[in-house]
């Protein structure tokens, strides 16, 4: 890889007791939309924070553009755009007057009237803050991160909130602004989110870095398990499910078989399990009124490497001296 833009090693942070960031590592290459993903509570955010020079780390390094950010938080300012959860400003402040304010802040700012058609706000500038939508207050939040002209965005749970086509929009942004150059630092527990944007990723679990790679690499490294699901109407799916569970017992091919909601199927076995399942429905005259196979995500990925479900709940971190 070319010299990383932002290079994080064994980094570490606790708020007493609690370890919210326990040895995350990883290396962002310029123009990467890279990301970090995990449940509530796995420390992304403390992560980032503390990458950024907000936070005092308790152990690791952070470099950005080969500038420590713990030892020298001034001289990242510049270099380091950062988006953070819920920002919020005055409510009476409109989009074009926090963006003025704001690149005031820095040596060498964006254009404000450029930033305003590069995030859609244009028609918006005279908006007053707490007059805007939720996509809107997002695309400005990082309007905002942008004004500096940094080389490295980082963008914390931007998508929260939003309906799915302010979630597309937000999202071709994201890419709109890695296509001008600025590499993206992408913080998100949507697996959706992750699996449609980021270039590479580290998955966050309690503190930890439990797997990294492209999200393609990831799901392809998963064991080759396939699963069909087969719908079939009412007055069958008794006999289907039978012929599928003696097919089970039989077929080398076929692992198990689950029952699923409205007359479902799912049957899980080798790359060749839907092989097994057509002849065996033919031979039975089972006509299925849908049959579909499961794409496999960055949950089975989760799953996999966790052993845990992928939920959105929080997940406690470990604390000094033992793991929960
Ligand atoms: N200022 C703080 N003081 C004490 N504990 C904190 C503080 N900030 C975060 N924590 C705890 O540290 C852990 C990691 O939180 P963090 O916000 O970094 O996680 P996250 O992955 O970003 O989750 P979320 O998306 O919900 O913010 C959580 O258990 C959280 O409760």
């Amino acid at each position: 890889m070319t010299a990383p833009v932002v290079e994080v090693t064994n980094l570490r942070k606790t708020y007493g007791p609690k370890v919210a960031v326990d040895d995350v590592s990883f290396a962002v290459a310029p123009g990467e939309i890279f990301g970090i993903l995990g449940p509530n509570g796995a420390g992304k955010t403390t992560a980032v924070e503390t990458l950024a020079g907000l936070r005092a780390a308790d152990g690791g390094t952070v470099r950005v553009l080969g500038v420590d950010t713990q030892r020298d938080p001034a001289a990242v300012r510049d270099l380091l755009g950062v988006q953070l959860q819920e920002a919020t400003l005055h409510d009476r402040i409109t989009v074009s007057e926090a963006l003025h304010l704001f690149a005031g802040f820095y040596r060498d700012p964006a254009d404000p009237a450029e930033l305003l058609a590069l995030l859609d706000l244009t028609e918006h500038a005279h908006k007053q803050f707490a007059r805007l939508s939720g996509g809107q207050k997002q695309r400005l939040s990082i309007a905002l991160a942008l004004v500096g002209n940094p080389r490295v965005a980082i963008l914390d749970e931007l998508t929260t909130g939003l309906d799915p086509q302010a979630r597309r929009a937000t999202w071709d942004l994201v890419e709109r602004v890695r296509d001008r150059g600025v590499t993206i630092l992408l913080v998100t527990h949507f697996m959706d989110e992750a699996e449609r944007l980021c270039d590479r990723l580290v998955v966050i679990d309690a503190g930890r870095v439990v797997a990294s790679g492209t999200p393609q690499g990831l799901i392809d490294d998963l064991d080759d398990d396939r699963t069909v699901v087969v719908r079939f109407p009412a007055a069958d799916a008794d006999r289907a499910r039978g012929v599928l569970t003696a097919l089970a017992a039989t077929h080398p091919d076929v692992d198990r078989v689950e029952p699923g909601q409205g007359g479902e199927v799912a049957v899980t076995g080798s790359p060749r399990v839907l092989f097994a399942v057509v002849p065996a429905l033919a031979e039975a005259d089972l006509v299925p009124d849908d049959v579909r196979t499961v794409t496999r995500s960055l949950e089975d990925v989760f799953l996999a490497v966790t052993g845990r479900t992928y939920a959105t709940q929080d997940v406690e971190p470990a604390t000094e001296g033992g793991r929960p």
